[in-house]
Order: structure tokens, then sequence, then C-alpha cells
């Protein structure tokens, strides 16, 4: 049994203009200490399918399908019951630490907090494993930084504390949404080389988010590409970067600045812009940006085909896809 098995999961959000299928059908399996990386431009549906396994979603959304913890479905539980998985079993880490600090409380004081609910920790023992989180995800000087509000550190040692609370609960499971979006280009490989150490050293599950295809190709063993709301590629990484084949992972691969880049080549955009929720069209979601696309694309759903062991790619045209270069098909 895998310790996430993810089957046919939608998320469904009611807005004015009507339901919205932010997530259609995704199904994938996360084992015990792999990381799997979700990659897809913004507005794919990555952070609602991530919020479905917290449980977190906003209060005008329901859900189908199966999120399997351990052969458990967690759209079965309750509030009680999500809050205790919550703090012992999946983690979340998010893009902009200010936002999910509380201003107005100690760094110390919120690493504890976590400690003292869900790990029963007296005071004093919850100090001294503060004090060892914070020394953990790098933090120079933990004690002196315990009595620090968030404001008084920078962008990285917010990420850093905001870690520290996800540590703090000895999850199986660690998301990081799009954990460096919002820091500097050195501050992100270094917050990378700590999660990916963590999760290494406390035989944790990861699920990276991330729009970049260069963070997830170094981050993760598997990679799922997104687009409107449906995976639209999955595999080991190794592999598809081997052979990349959906027309959208492509697109990804053509659109990531490389170093050695010819000066006078300029980079390459995907045309077009992500799929309005509400008008989707019937059958591929990626039909409209996709140069590929013909008739059956717009009216029917792509099978689903392994094209190698464990690589999936869901398309009409696979051998068409297949023969073309990336740069051909995105010029
Ligand atoms: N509270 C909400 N109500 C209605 N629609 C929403 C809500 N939150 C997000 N959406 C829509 O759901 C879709 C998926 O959003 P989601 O945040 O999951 O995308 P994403 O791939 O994670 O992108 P980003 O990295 O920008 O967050 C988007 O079209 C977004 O506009």
């Amino acid at each position: 049994m895998s310790l996430l098995n993810i089957n046919n999961l939608s998320v469904i959000l009611e807005t004015n203009k009507g339901p919205a299928r932010a997530v259609r059908n995704l199904s994938f399996r996360l084992e015990k200490g792999e990381t799997l990386g979700i990659v897809g431009e913004s507005g794919c549906g990555k952070s609602m399918a991530a919020l479905a396994l917290m449980g977190l979603l906003p209060e005008r959304s329901k859900t189908e399908g199966q999120i399997k913890l351990d052969g458990q479905n967690l759209l079965e539980k309750d509030d009680q019951e999500m809050c205790q998985i919550r703090g012992n079993r999946l983690a979340m880490i998010f893009q902009e630490p200010m936002t999910s600090l509380n201003p107005v409380h100690t760094v110390g004081n919120q690493i504890m907090e976590p400690l003292r609910l869900h790990r029963n920790m007296s005071e004093s023992d919850a100090k001294v494993e503060t004090l060892r989180l914070l020394d953990r995800v790098g933090i120079p000087n933990p004690q002196a930084r315990f009595d620090n509000y968030p404001h008084q550190l920078s962008g990285g040692q917010r990420q850093r504390v905001m870690i520290a609370i996800a540590l703090s609960c000895q999850p199986d499971v660690l998301i990081a949404d799009e954990p460096t979006t919002a820091l500097d280009v050195t501050i992100q490989d270094q917050i990378l080389d700590l999660i990916q150490t963590l999760v290494r050293e406390e035989g944790m599950s990861l699920i990276l988010i991330s729009h970049d295809l260069g963070v997830i190709s170094e981050n993760t063993d598997n990679i799922l590409v997104m687009y409107g709301g449906a995976a639209v590629e999955t595999g080991k990484t190794e592999q598809i970067f081997d052979e990349l084949i959906h027309p959208y992972t492509q697109g990804l691969f053509a659109a990531m600045p490389k170093l050695g880049r010819a000066k006078n080549r300029r980079l390459v955009t995907i045309p077009g812009t992500v799929p309005d929720l509400i008008s989707m069209p019937m059958g591929c979601t990626f039909t409209d940006r996709c140069p590929l696309a013909t008739e059956v694309c717009q009216n029917t759903p792509p099978p689903v085909v392994e094209v190698k062991s464990k690589h999936f790619v869901a398309c009409h045209h696979l051998d068409e896809a297949r023969d073309r270069k990336t740069e051909e098909l995105f010029s």
C-alpha cells in the first residue's frame, strides 16, 4: 500500500459565474521517502490539489474522489480528525512565510505551539525542542532568535522558521508550495537544499510544487505535470527529461532559461494563457494552446497512455508529439 494514494480527485469551487473545476480527476501515488514535483503554470490547480490534501480548501468548494493516507480516505474525515492529521502526519509550507506567520507572536512561541498542542510537551521541553529545531533549520543563534518577531527576520530566515514549524509535528509528508518563489535566487537554492536534506534525514516524503521545471527537475524523484487542473504527463524525473512527450511539458521545457543558450535566441514562451475554469474545452484542457491540436482534442478527453514503465502521457497525438523537437513546437 502506498503512503499516499490520490484517486480521481476533483476540486469544484463555487464562484459567482458558476462551478469551476480547479482540479480534474487527478490520480497519483507517493511512497515513503519519495519526492514528487508538481509543475505547471500559475492557475493550473497545483495549490488547490495541495490544499485538498491538507483539508484546507476554501469554504465554497467540494471534492470528489479519494485521498488515501495509509489506506484511510481523508475526504471522509471531520474537521477535528483532519486537525489531528495536520498536526501529526501532513505539513505544508507556503510561498510567502510572512502571511503564514503571526506578526504579533514571537517565532519561538509559534514553534512551541504545535509542540505543546500535538506532542503534549511541557513548556520547558517545548522550548528546548524549539531551540533544537531553529538550529536544525540553520538559524544562527537560536537563543536570540527565539524572542524575535517575524518582521525582525529576513525572508529566508522566515521560511526557515516555517520549515521548523512544519518539522515540529514530525510529518510523514511535507508539502512545499512554491517555497522559494518569494526569495532571492541565492537564498532559493539554500532553502531547497535545506528541504532536501531534512526530507532525506527525517525520512519524510515530499511534494514540491513549482511553476519552475528547473526547480522541480533538480529536487524530485518523480514529476507530475499539471495543466487546467488535470495531469498531462507523469513519470520518473529522469525519464521525463530524457523524453519530453506531452506538448505542454515540451513548452515548459522550452520556456526554461538555459545556461549557454545562444545569445541571439529569444526565450520561448507558450502562446496564450491558461484556460478559464468555467469554460474548459470538453476534450484536452491544452487544446487552445497546443500546436498539434485537432478537432478530436477539442471534443474528446485524451487517453492516458503508459508510454514506458510508469511514464504516463495524456495526449491524442502521441506519435507526432514524440517526433517534434521541443523548439520546433514552440518557436
Ligand atoms: N477561492 C477561490 N475561488 C474561486 N476560484 C479560485 C479560488 N482560489 C483559486 N481559484 C482558481 O482556481 C484555479 C487554480 O488555482 P491554484 O491556486 O490551485 O493554481 P496554481 O497552479 O497553484 O497557481 P498559483 O501558483 O498561481 O497559485 C485558478 O484558476 C484560480 O483562479
